[in-house]
């Protein structure tokens, strides 16, 4: 991008504080010196900012390879208070995500011992020796579980002394197998990401928590790494949309689009991604499945579906689907436009979320 030295840098908002994994995904997909970057609180926060056009550009978690979707963020797509009607997705970024356990050193906490019988789960002690999560209840075999998950990490410490975990709730189910051996039973509180896990944390002194987090977040904070790569896989990913405000001319639902303006595909479709959302009528039989089939009719490869509640009446849904190709503004044709005027006739409402570049192809 060409900087113009009197005009203010275009502003990216992310979901912080500064150290997330969303900081890193922004930092994959902007350039510091040519965006403002801008942290702001939650991932509301973040959709706000843009439909407000205060910032050119967001960037939100959508996806994790382990623990599937950020409902969050989709209910922030499915938009039922339509606080958000001209946000679209026109970017994805892939993140390597490598969580450690971050709290203060041992020895912070040398003067407030903690006993074995203040402990719960089976795999903490505290004589400063790491009990074997090999011989913790959380991995012994059962006859219901013969193999249970091992986790491959190891605490570099005892972690007996933590009483409270923090992290943002996408990290749990990341972490499942190493929290269970290590940490069972110890409370844990949602926080808006990991690297404000992290801060809070850096915050109390006790060094009775730690926060599930990144590693960066431990530079920044001063925390020590208790455990390193305590995720379930090692190919542990998070996918993030960037998102932008919709122009004027860029139409995309089924209540207010001209049809004509509705664009065309080009080659290399599997070169791009088109997010789409729906609702059908749930009292008529076969709805969902025309409404799929209108997709498979122009040969556009669906590669996941989503449902969140409709928020209209109980156990019914909005539909997201993801699929190969693109719709573009002002052209007439191509398959993913055909499909989505052909939506009309099978669906309640639709609404086109935004084409972007398949990171994935290249
Ligand atoms: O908490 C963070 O650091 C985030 O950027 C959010 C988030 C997510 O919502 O998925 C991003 C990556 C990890 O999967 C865990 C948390």
């Amino acid at each position: 991008m060409s900087e113009d030295p009197g005009s203010p840098k275009p502003i990216v908002t992310f979901l912080g504080p500064v150290a997330s994994y969303t900081h890193q995904a922004t930092l994959d997909a902007f350039s510091s010196s040519d965006f403002t970057l801008t942290p702001v609180v939650t991932i509301d926060d973040v959709f706000a900012s843009v439909q407000s056009g205060t910032s050119h550009r967001g960037v939100v978690p959508f996806e994790n390879s382990s623990n599937g979707s950020v409902v969050f963020t989709l209910d922030l797509f499915a938009d039922l208070q339509h606080k958000y009607p001209d946000i679209i997705v026109c970017g994805e970024s892939y993140i390597a995500v490598q969580h450690c356990l971050l709290g203060h050193p041992d020895s912070h906490h040398a003067s407030h011992p903690i006993s074995v019988s203040e402990r719960t789960g089976g795999s903490r002690v505290g004589s400063g020796v790491i009990e074997s999560p090999l011989s913790s209840g959380a991995v012994t075999p059962t006859s219901a579980i013969p193999n249970p998950q091992k986790p491959t990490a190891r605490p570099v410490g005892d972690l007996a002394r933590i009483k409270k975990l923090y992290s943002h709730p996408q990290a749990w189910g990341q972490c499942k197998i190493f929290l269970n051996a290590y940490l069972k039973g110890v409370e844990r509180q949602d926080v808006s990401s990991t690297s404000r896990a992290a801060q809070l944390v850096a915050e109390d002194l006790t060094g009775e928590s730690a926060a599930v987090s990144s590693v960066i977040a431990a530079k920044i904070h001063g925390l020590e790494v208790l455990a390193r790569g305590i995720e379930d896989r090692g190919d542990n990913t998070t996918r993030f949309f960037v998102i932008r405000k919709r122009a004027e001319a860029e139409v995309g639902d089924a209540t207010s689009v001209d049809r004509k303006e509705i664009g065309k595909d080009e080659q290399g479709e599997g070169d791009w991604k088109t997010l789409v959302s729906f609702t059908i009528d749930h009292a008529n039989p076969g709805s969902l499945a025309h409404s799929l089939a209108v997709f498979e009719k122009y040969g556009l490869n669906l590669t996941s579906i989503n449902t969140r509640p409709s928020g209209v009446e109980n156990w019914n849904y909005i539909f997201f689907v993801e699929l190969k190709g693109r719709r573009e503004e002002g052209i007439e044709d191509g398959p993913v436009n055909k499909a989505l005027k052909s939506l009309y006739g099978v669906c309640r409402s639709w609404r086109w979320l935004g084409s972007w570049e398949n990171r994935l192809a290249r």
